[in-house]
Parts: structure tokens; C-alpha cells; sequence
């Protein structure tokens, strides 16, 4: 990416970071909704030019250099609500809104700052659709990579209807017990990650010329980790799915020649 925009993409990290802290970090048990609303009122006064600290201010740089909405910015301290409030999901439909506010939003904040082709000819709402499925599918990844360690918090983040339908309770994770069932449910579950990563393509590629690279390499990484689950043979109840560092490596050129596959831009 551009200099002007890496530094974007940076202040935008260092703020989801320090949001996700909130509730993940060492200070988490103090977060309650007194910290989280102020945390909203500085999120307020950086789009207003009166940033709090220097990290504030690198998001008040870029939200004046780019033209980036506080709607993203706003969901995603909802979904650190969310988190604080509520330990299961019922359905996907109630695990998707999670995974939008926490994950999805990211690609709304970041798709201004990386810029659409000149060339491309996808309507702009496909192509912010596009890169919410790549937030959706990143996340959902994540789930499944982290069902161990969320379990672990008392957290798990599966729909319970889809559980049920395999006959399995959150006792079974709980107990970590690898079973057919549990296969079954995650070919599914893997499956559907999938589909969001396909979903995103089209728009990865509509992407400005110079973004386009790091979106095809962590589309193409995060991939990766759902054949490492599979060559785990489903077993993230014990293990945790890793991609090593000389496939992360070799994932870097093949992303490269997708991103730099204008071939896409004029198939539209
Ligand atoms: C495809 C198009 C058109 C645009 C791309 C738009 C972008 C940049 C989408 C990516 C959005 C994104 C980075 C979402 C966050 C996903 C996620 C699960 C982050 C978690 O990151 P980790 O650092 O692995 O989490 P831990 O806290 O578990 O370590």
C-alpha cells in the first residue's frame, strides 16, 4: 500500500486493538458499560478533531484523510457489548450480527482507506459486501481455529441449534471429546467459512491496484488455517490449527499474481 494509507490502516488497528482489549485484555474484568460508553464519547470527540491521546489522534489524521463513517467505529464497541453481556448463540443468524460487529465492520473501515480501482466496473455496494464477507469469514475461522481456548472463558461461539442437530452439547466441548459428530458438524462449519472466503474474491479484486496484495494474502492465509483443521482431522477440541511459517511464506507470491490479475476487473 501507499505510505499515507499503510499509516491509515495502522491508526484504524491500533483502535480495533484497543477496543478488543476492553474486553480481552489484562484490565478486562474492569470493563463494564460506564468504561465501554466513554470509550464511545472519545470515539466521538476523535471524529469531531478532539482526539484524547496520540493513538486518538493517528484516527483523527486518518478520518479527515479518508472518507470513513463512525457507523463501523460505533458497531463494533457494540459487539465488545455484546461480548461482555452474552456467552452463547442461539443460531447463525445471531452469531453472524456478532461476527459483523466485531469483524465485518473492520472492512467498512478499511475499504475507504484502500480505495476501489478506477477501472472497475462492480457497483460500489457489491464490492463493500465483498470485503464484510471477508471480515465474516475471517472470523468465523477464527472460531473454529479458537473453540478451545474460548471454552476455556466459558465462551462458545456456535450456533446451538446446529450443535443440537448433531447431537452435541456444550458439554462435549467442554470435555474435549472428538467424535464423529463433532466431524460432521465441523465439515459444515468449515464449509460454510468457505463460501464467505469465495464471496470476497470478486470484491478483492475490485480493490485498488496498490491494496490489493495484502487483502489476497489474508484471504488466501486464513484459508489456510481451515485446511489446517482439516489436516488436524477436525480435532481444534485438542489442537490448535497452525500455519506454518514457509506456507505463510509461499502464500505471498500466490497472492501477489491474484492481485495483480487485472483479468478480473475487465471480465466486469
Ligand atoms: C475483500 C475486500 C473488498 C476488501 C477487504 C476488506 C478487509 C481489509 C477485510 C478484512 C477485515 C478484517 C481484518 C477483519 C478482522 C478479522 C479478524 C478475525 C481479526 C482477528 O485477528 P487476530 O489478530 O487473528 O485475532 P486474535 O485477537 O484472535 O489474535
Amino acid at each position: 500500500m501507499t505510505k499515507e494509507r499503510r499509516r491509515a490502516i495502522w491508526a484504524i488497528y491500533v483502535w480495533c486493538r484497543r477496543t478488543d482489549e476492553l474486553v480481552d485484555g489484562p484490565n478486562s474484568v474492569h470493563t463494564n458499560k460506564v468504561v465501554l460508553d466513554r470509550w464511545e464519547e472519545r470515539l466521538e470527540e476523535i471524529f469531531q478533531g478532539r482526539p484524547y491521546d496520540m493513538f486518538d489522534a493517528a484516527l483523527t489524521d486518518t478520518v479527515f484523510k479518508f472518507p470513513i463513517d463512525i457507523k463501523p467505529f460505533k458497531d463494533m464497541i457494540e459487539g465488545m457489548r455484546m461480548d461482555t453481556m452474552k456467552w452463547r448463540y442461539l443460531s447463525f443468524q445471531e452469531l453472524y450480527l456478532y461476527c459483523y460487529y466485531v469483524a465485518g465492520t473492520v472492512s467498512l473501515m478499511s475499504v475507504p482507506v484502500m480505495g476501489i480501482a478506477p477501472e472497475s466496473h462492480v457497483p460500489v455496494h457489491k464490492v463493500y459486501n465483498s470485503a464484510v464477507d471477508l471480515g465474516i469469514g475471517m472470523q468465523l475461522t477464527n472460531i473454529l481455529r479458537d473453540v478451545r481456548e474460548d471454552a476455556s472463558r466459558g465462551r462458545i461461539y456456535l450456533p446451538q441449534d446446529e450443535l443440537a442437530h448433531f447431537g452435541l452439547s456444550d458439554e462435549d466441548i467442554f470435555s474435549g471429546k472428538l467424535s464423529n459428530r463433532w466431524r460432521d458438524f465441523m465439515k459444515e462449519q468449515i464449509s460454510r467459512a468457505r463460501i464467505y472466503f469465495d464471496q470476497a474474491e470478486e470484491g478483492a479484486s475490485q480493490l485498488n491496484e496498490a491494496s490489493r496484495w495484502p487483502v489476497w494474502a489474508s484471504l488466501l492465509l486464513y484459508r489456510k488455517i481451515l485446511d489446517s483443521i482439516e489436516e488436524n482431522d477436525y480435532d481444534n477440541l485438542n489442537k490448535h490449527a497452525y500455519v506454518g511459517r514457509t506456507k505463510k511464506l509461499l502464500v505471498l507470491p500466490w497472492a501477489f499474481a491474484r492481485a495483480a490479475n487485472i483479468q478480473n476487473i475487465v471480465q466486469h
